[in-house]
């Protein structure tokens, strides 16, 4: 995955190091025209290459990242250095993205797919075939070619950014100056007309006067650019290179490109971009209608997480933009938290494949299991399905075969403490096991985004409170608490030994709650363990009472006190970390605690509930359940600081929603 341009980077940093920025310009004015002036977040490997120069500096950041980086601009030799080095090896993809530098082409995309070296080389736009077929003689490429790409720009620091249409002066896709714009409103009216669009990245705002809209970047247009296949491997080059792959007439390419008005389309498409009046296309729909065939809609979905190049003028800024959202395995997705996080993730636009071997999860035997066909109603948007077991070796592998997937998100998981003390092997087989068979299968497969499904068990008995993410961890009592505490190491140990690896490990309280719609919700296998579900069940008539495990506690009425967060909180905060992982390349493990930071008794809640469902709730006290607290809640303000991410759902709403989906489905997803 590559972002073009010598200036890779962005204004966060910019704004950090703005002298040294300065002063790092004027040095390298000739070898690294572009400038960093956007204030999109700046990717920490680009940060930490940044003072290399050449090949040196995209070999750094692919080693930090595992994704290529290649920066140029007049250097264009360096492709060639940078593929012929060892550290490349394994790339076998290039895809030529964007071109904005004078001189250069700005942008290049590598994906990694198998360590056989670089085999495809894709473009956008047409008029590039000279030098690519150059660099497949250089470089033993066997394939190059020229998706049917419509390419999209969009703004960073800028209020809006804007699409036209070949026109040139129509506005196509207007989107409001975020830096990830996944979803973009769509003007129809404008967008009808098939075939080829042009690019503005417009760095001020539309209703500046002085910024010409109409001026294209580039024609995107596809063209019938191949080259033939070349029986030499790659070789290494005895020496660097004196002459640029690129120095022929590239400037005056360039140019003409960028200032060139754009013909009709050759040929109509088979589809129009936007054939329809749906004001809420996404990217990714944009493109599988574009391309015309879904081996180009999945090579162009390959495309999408890059951040795009820069411009030295200033006008035309690197920008972070996707075009269509990443596809993520989730492991135990049709579990409570799981198919709640499925729900949200499709929400915000993401694939989702989800794999889960329903040993705690409810099915009629259709194809998907009931939680997930539910999820599917409400989203109205396809899961991808596998009944399977990720300690089971091959099933994990074939699902890695048979998807590109870009993301992990694991929940796959045996979590009842009580259980884990009587059958602990199975507890460790299946919660440890199966999480190293996936991450085997996740490296082999280039997959290196992964987050965990942890819980503030990590912590036991707590030594402090709020509980901060700097508590120790490890001190747990149950092989359940253990297993999630081992797996946080191990990530840990992962994450150490190579660099490419970014986890984010999440700390839940106690989730409870339902989505709003009352569809899906928390259906425990049996006698529930947990207080919340207990509760409804009474409420619902399923149990006579409750019993108050302990009423001696040094707390307000003697009840333990805990940390509820709303379950559709807590898929929120999965969907920030996914953000975080895609959006960043900085890697390493990470863990967040996931909460309100506000403590609850069983008493409070038993009362919130009461309110709510308007039912009495019977209740018992007891002595105290072994193993419990009095206390635990957590710190979240880490959340709220690095992945942008609150819990905002009080008790009343935690209350309501359990109550509406308890009310709905008395007896679960069987409803019997
Ligand atoms: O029938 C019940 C069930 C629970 N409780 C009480 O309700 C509170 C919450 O208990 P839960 O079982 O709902 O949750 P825990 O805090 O014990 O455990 C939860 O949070 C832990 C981390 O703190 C782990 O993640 C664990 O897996 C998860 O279930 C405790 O004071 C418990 O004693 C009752 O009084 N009666």
């Amino acid at each position: 995955l590559v972002q073009g341009g010598g200036g890779t980077g962005g204004g966060s940093w910019q704004q950090q190091q703005k002298q040294q920025q300065h002063q790092h310009q004027r040095q390298h004015q000739r070898r690294w025209q572009t400038t960093f002036q956007s204030d999109v977040d700046c990717p920490q490997a680009f940060n930490r290459a940044r003072w290399l120069d050449g090949s040196e500096r995209v070999e750094l950041a692919y080693k930090l990242t595992g994704v290529a980086t290649l920066a140029l601009d007049q250097q264009s030799d360096m492709i060639y250095y940078a593929i012929a080095s060892e550290s490349m090896k394994n790339l076998v993809s290039l895809h030529i993205s964007h071109v904005i530098n004078i001189g250069a082409l700005g942008g290049f995309v590598y994906w990694l797919d198998d360590k056989t070296g670089v085999e495809r080389i894709t473009v956008n736009g047409d008029r590039r075939s000279a030098k690519l077929q150059r660099l497949s003689q250089f470089t033993g490429i066997r394939d190059v070619w020229t998706p049917k790409a419509k390419v999209l720009a969009v703004s960073t620091s800028a209020p809006q950014f804007s699409l036209h249409s070949s026109e040139g002066s129509e506005k196509a896709l207007v989107c409001d100056g975020t830096t990830n714009c996944d979803h973009v409103h769509v003007d129809a009216d404008c967008c009808k007309r098939p075939g080829d669009f042009q690019c503005l990245i417009n760095t001020t705002p539309l209703n500046d006067a002085t910024n010409d809209l109409s001026r294209p970047i580039f024609n995107a247009r596809p063209s019938s650019l191949s080259a033939k296949p070349s029986q030499n491997p790659p070789k290494k080059p005895a020496k660097p290179l004196k002459k640029s792959l690129f120095d022929d007439d590239l400037e005056d390419d360039y140019l003409s490109c960028f200032l060139s008005k754009p013909k009709p389309p050759e040929q109509k498409p088979k589809s129009s971009l936007f054939d329809d009046d749906d004001l809420d296309l996404d990217f990714k729909y944009i493109f599988d209608k574009a391309s015309g065939h879904s081996e180009e809609a999945e090579q162009h979905q390959k495309l999408l997480n890059f951040d795009i190049g820069s411009s030295s003028s200033g006008r035309y800024l690197p920008v972070r933009f996707r075009m269509a959202p990443p596809t993520v395995l989730v492991t135990g997705g049709a579990g409570y938290i799981g198919s709640h996080t499925v729900l949200e993730m499709l929400n915000a636009g993401y694939n989702v494949i989800c794999v889960d071997n329903l040993c705690n999860a409810y099915s009629s035997g259709a194809k998907l299991p009931e939680a997930l066909s539910r999820v599917q109603e409400i989203t109205g948007k396809k899961v991808h399905f596998y009944r399977a077991d990720i300690t089971d070796r091959d099933q994990v592998r074939a699902i890695f075969q048979e998807h590109k997937i870009d993301m992990v998100c694991h929940f796959a998981a045996l979590k009842a403490v009580g259980e884990s003390c009587r059958i602990p092997l199975q507890y460790y087989h299946n919660n440890m096991t199966g999480t190293n068979v996936l991450l085997e299968a996740m490296a082999d497969n280039n997959v290196f985004k992964f987050v965990y499904s942890s819980s503030a068990t990590v912590y036991g008995e707590p030594k402090f409170l709020p509980v901060t993410e700097e508590h120790p961890t490890g001190n747990c009592t149950s092989p359940y608490g253990k297993t999630k505490y081992f797996t946080e190491e191990i990530l840990k140990d992962l994450c150490k030994s190579d660099k490419r690896w970014a986890v984010v490990s999440l700390r839940y309280f106690n989730p409870v709650g339902a989505h709003i719609s009352g569809r899906i919700g928390e259906d425990p296998n049996g006698e529930p363990n947990n207080l919340m579900p207990y509760i409804a069940q009474v409420a619902v008539g399923r149990r006579a009472s409750l019993n108050v495990y302990g009423s001696d506690f040094p707390t307000k009425d003697g009840t333990g006190v805990r940390d509820y967060i709303h379950i559709v909180d807590l898929a929120e905060g999965h969907v920030k970390a996914l953000d975080k992982l895609r959006n960043i390349a900085e890697t390493g493990f990470f863990a967040y605690n996931l909460g309100t930071g506000v403590g609850y008794s069983v008493l409070d809640m038993v009362h919130g509930f009461e309110k709510a469902s308007g039912k009495k709730i019977a209740y018992v006290l007891v002595d105290r359940r072994s193993g419990d607290v009095a206390t635990c809640y957590a710190d979240a303000t880490l959340a709220e600081k690095k992945l942008g991410w609150k819990a905002y759902r009080g008790i009343d709403k935690m209350c309501e929603d359990t109550w509406r989906w308890q009310s709905q489905n008395p007896n679960g997803y069987a409803n019997k």
